[in-house]
């Protein structure tokens, strides 16, 4: 479990103070897949940088699996328990699928099989990446093929909590279904906490939960779809 108590952040702007996070609570479960939503500039990259553990609240407590994430905490947390998809998917560009996958497997504490690179090709599989579509350069794949392995590399460190800013904002309508079944398939077979941050409706619509992100506090929309402002 995920729990936000109370999470203050904000930033000064000339004179002006600007709040993005006030008192903002939220409890995540394990083995959901959720969606956070809210209009342009409302936070929601800014919340995921906190959860994520990249930026730090000025104020408030972070938990997960019964131990506060603080500062001396974050080190570990990032390199054990979390894995992080971005837009931009982020890979090394002149390192082949595999590599990259493998190279995460490094980069954990994590206790890893010895036939790393085994277990890195069915990572990649489950995600619908064949073999030799892992075994090409970065540069050489799609937007969509480079976003599945990237989901593949953030599962790599044997995570069980995924996050993601804008996964398919680079993608077109008939990839994005095929991403937001990977995260469907993570959170209900292999019980993996997802969270998304988010524009799309289409993304939203197959979460499990989805959570408004407004005037610096999260909040619970009904599953029937509620407008949503974004
Ligand atoms: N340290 C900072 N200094 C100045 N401005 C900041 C800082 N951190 C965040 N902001 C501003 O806070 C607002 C929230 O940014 P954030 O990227 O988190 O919003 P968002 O909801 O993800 O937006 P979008 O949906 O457009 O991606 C933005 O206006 C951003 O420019």
């Amino acid at each position: 479990m995920l729990k936000l108590v109370n999470l203050n952040y904000g930033y000064t702007d000339g004179a002006n103070r600007r709040s993005i996070l006030q008192d903002c609570s939220y409890t995540f479960e394990d083995g959901r897949f959720y969606t956070i939503l809210g209009p342009s500039g409302s936070g929601k990259t800014t919340l995921l940088s906190i959860l994520a553990g990249l930026d730090s609240a000025e104020s408030g407590e972070v938990w997960y699996n019964g131990e506060q994430i603080t500062a001396n905490r974050l080190y570990h947390y990032r390199r054990n328990q979390i894995g992080i998809v971005f837009q931009q998917y982020n890979l090394i560009n002149y390192l082949t699928g595999i590599e990259n996958v493998e190279l995460a497997m490094t980069e954990t504490d994590n206790a890893m099989p010895k036939n790393r690179r085994e277990i890195a090709y069915a990572l990649l599989e489950k995600v619908g990446i064949v073999r030799s579509k892992a075994e090409r350069p970065i540069s050489k794949l799609s937007g969509g093929e480079q976003q599945r392995i990237a989901i593949a590399r953030a599962l790599a460190a044997n995570v069980d909590l995924i996050f993601a800013d804008e996964p398919t904002g680079n993608l077109d309508t008939a990839t994005e279904q095929e991403i937001i079944r990977i995260f469907r398939q993570l959170a209900e077979e292999f019980g993996k906490t997802v969270i998304v941050v988010t524009h799309s409706e289409t993304v939203s619509q197959f979460s499990d939960e989805r959570v408004l992100l407004e005037n610096g506090q999260l909040r619970r929309l009904s599953p029937a779809a509620e407008a949503i402002t974004a």
